[in-house]
C-alpha cells in the first residue's frame, strides 16, 4: 500500500463520506407507536440467545434521540448516512395494514437528514424480519418475495425522491449462515437443508424488490453483501480447495445469482444432498439491473482445510497479525484485493464500501471529555488508503460508510463490542464523539487528502 503524498492523493469528485447503522441496533422502542415485534425482539427475549440477555428494547434510544443524532452527523460533517428501516414498524403484521406512525418516524428522519445536507441511504432489510412473517415460514416461504416487494413499495411511494439510494438486503450471507445454518442469529435455526432455501428466497425477494422499485422509483437501488477475501494457509491442494469452497460460500453465493444468474458450482459440493435444484425461472427474477453494489469489509480469512461442517474449511489465526475485539485480523490489503476482485469478476458496476470499522477496547470518556481510540483511527486510515489504492487500480468506488456512527447492539454479542465513532453511555445514553470521529471529520473536510 503506497503512502500517498498530499499533492497526488485525491478521492474522486463526488465520493460520498458517511457512516452507517441499522434499526434494531440503535433505535430501541421496538414496539412503540403500533410497531409489531420482529424476529430479533423475540430472539433477544429468548433466554440464552444473547450475551447477558441484552436486548434492543432501549439500545441507543435513537427512536427518541434521532434529531440529536442528526445534529451530531452535521457537526462531524457527514455527507451521507446509511440506516435501515424496521419492517415491522411499517407493516406490523409484515403485510397488509400500514402503520403510519412508523412511516412518519422515517419520513421525519429523512427530512431532518436532508435539512442538514446529509444524503440518506436506506436499507430495506437489516435482519429484523416481522415475527408475523416468521410465523408464516419467513425466508423459507417462497411468498417472501411478494411480501418484501409489498414492503418496498410502501417505502418507495412514501420516500423515493427524498431517498435516492436504496438497498434491498444487508448481508444475505449472515442472515442465512447465522439465522438458518448455525443458529447464532435470529431466527436461530440450525439446518443445512434450510440455509440454501433461505438464501435462494432472499435473492428472489431482492429481485422482486428491485423489480418493484423500477415500477415505482426514479433513482438508485442496489444490494449490500459482506465480502471476506480468502487466502490459502499453504500451497497444499487441500488448503487451496478449502479456500475455493470458502470463497464460493461467503463471497460468491449472492453476487453470482444477483449479477451472473447462477450459483458457484462449489455450493452443490458443500451442501450435498441438501442443495435443492432451483427452478431456472427463479433466476429471471433474481437477476435485475442494479445501480450499485455495497460491499461491507472487515477482515480477511487465511483459510485451511478443516473438518468444519459443512464447509470443511476454517480460518487460521496469524501469529504476527493484529486482531480486533471481535477476533478479526486487521488486514487493509484485503479491502483493496476485494474491490479489485469485484471489478474483475462482475465488471464496472459502481461500488460503495457500505460498512467498514472495528471494535476495540475503548476507554471510557476521560475527564477532558475525550474518548481516545487510536487503534480505530489507525484502522480507518489504513482502510481508506486501501480504498484509494483500489480506485487507483481502476475500481469505481463511489463512497465510504464507517461502521458505525454509534456504539450499538452487536446482535448476539449484546453491548459488549463497541464499533462506533461516537461513544454511547448505555446508562445515560449520552453521546460523545470519539477521537476517531474528530479525525474522520477532518478526512471528510479534506476529501481524503489528510489521510
Ligand atoms: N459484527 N459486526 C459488525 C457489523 C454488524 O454490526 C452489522 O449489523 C452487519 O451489517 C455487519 O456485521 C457487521
Amino acid at each position: 500500500m503506497t503512502r500517498p503524498t498530499d499533492t497526488d492523493f485525491t478521492f474522486p469528485e463526488g465520493f460520498l463520506w458517511g457512516a452507517a447503522t441499522a434499526a434494531h441496533q440503535i433505535e430501541g422502542s421496538p414496539l412503540a407507536d403500533g410497531a409489531g415485534p420482529s424476529i430479533w425482539t423475540r430472539f433477544a427475549h429468548t433466554p440464552g440467545m444473547t450475551l447477558n440477555g441484552d436486548t434492543g428494547d432501549v439500545a441507543c434510544d435513537h427512536y427518541h434521540r434521532w434529531k440529536e443524532d442528526v445534529a451530531l452527523m452535521r457537526e462531524l460533517g457527514l455527507q451521507a448516512y446509511r440506516f435501515s428501516v424496521s419492517w415491522s414498524r411499517i407493516l406490523p403484521e409484515g403485510t397488509g395494514r400500514v402503520n403510519h406512525k412508523g412511516l412518519d418516524f422515517y419520513s421525519c428522519l429523512v427530512d431532518e437528514l436532508l435539512a442538514n445536507g446529509i444524503e440518506p441511504l436506506l436499507t430495506l432489510y437489516h435482519w429484523d424480519l416481522p415475527a408475523a412473517l416468521d410465523d408464516r415460514g419467513g425466508w423459507l416461504n417462497r411468498d417472501c418475495a411478494d411480501w418484501f416487494a409489498e414492503y418496498g413499495r410502501v417505502l418507495y411511494r412514501a420516500l423515493d425522491g427524498r431517498v435516492k439510494k436504496w438497498v434491498t438486503l444487508n448481508e444475505p450471507w449472515v442472515i442465512t449462515d447465522g439465522g438458518y445454518l448455525h443458529g447464532a442469529l435470529a431466527p436461530g435455526h440450525r439446518s443445512r437443508f434450510e440455509a440454501p432455501i433461505a438464501s435462494h428466497n432472499l435473492m428472489r425477494a431482492h429481485g422482486a424488490a428491485v423489480q418493484a422499485y423500477r415500477a415505482e422509483g426514479k433513482h438508485e437501488i442496489g444490494l449490500v453483501v459482506n465480502i471476506e477475501p480468502k487466502y490459502p494457509a499453504s500451497d497444499s491442494t487441500a488448503d487451496a480447495d478449502a479456500t475455493r469452497r470458502a470463497h464460493a460460500y461467503m463471497n460468491e453465493q449472492y453476487l453470482h445469482p444477483a449479477l451472473l444468474g447462477r450459483y458457484p458450482p462449489e455450493l452443490k459440493d458443500i451442501f450435498g444432498d441438501a442443495w435443492p435444484e432451483f427452478p431456472e425461472d427463479d433466476f429471471k427474477l433474481i437477476v435485475q439491473p442494479l445501480d450499485f453494489v455495497g460491499i461491507n469489509y472487515y477482515t480477511r480469512s487465511v483459510t485451511a482445510a478443516t473438518d468444519s461442517y459443512p464447509l470443511k474449511a476454517g480460518a487460521v489465526r496469524q501469529p504476527l497479525g493484529t486482531y480486533t475485539e471481535t477476533g478479526w485480523e486487521v488486514f487493509p490489503q484485503g479491502l483493496t484485493d476485494t474491490l479489485v476482485w469485484f471489478k474483475d469478476t462482475y465488471g464496472e458496476l459502481p461500488v460503495y464500501v457500505t460498512e467498514n470499522g472495528a471494535a476495540f477496547f475503548d476507554p471510557a470518556v476521560a475527564e477532558d471529555g475525550r474518548v481516545r481510540d487510536p487503534l480505530r483511527i489507525d484502522y480507518l486510515r489504513k482502510h481508506l488508503s486501501a480504498i484509494h489504492d483500489a480506485i487507483a487500480a481502476g475500481v469505481d468506488v463511489r463512497g465510504y460508510m464507517a461502521w458505525s456512527l454509534l456504539d450499538n447492539l452487536e446482535w448476539s454479542l449484546g453491548y459488549s463490542k463497541r464499533f462506533g465513532i461516537i461513544h454511547v453511555n448505555y446508562g445515560t445514553l449520552e453521546r460523545t464523539p470519539k477521537d476517531s470521529a474528530r479525525w474522520y471529520s477532518g478526512i471528510i473536510e479534506s476529501h481524503g487528502r489528510a489521510l
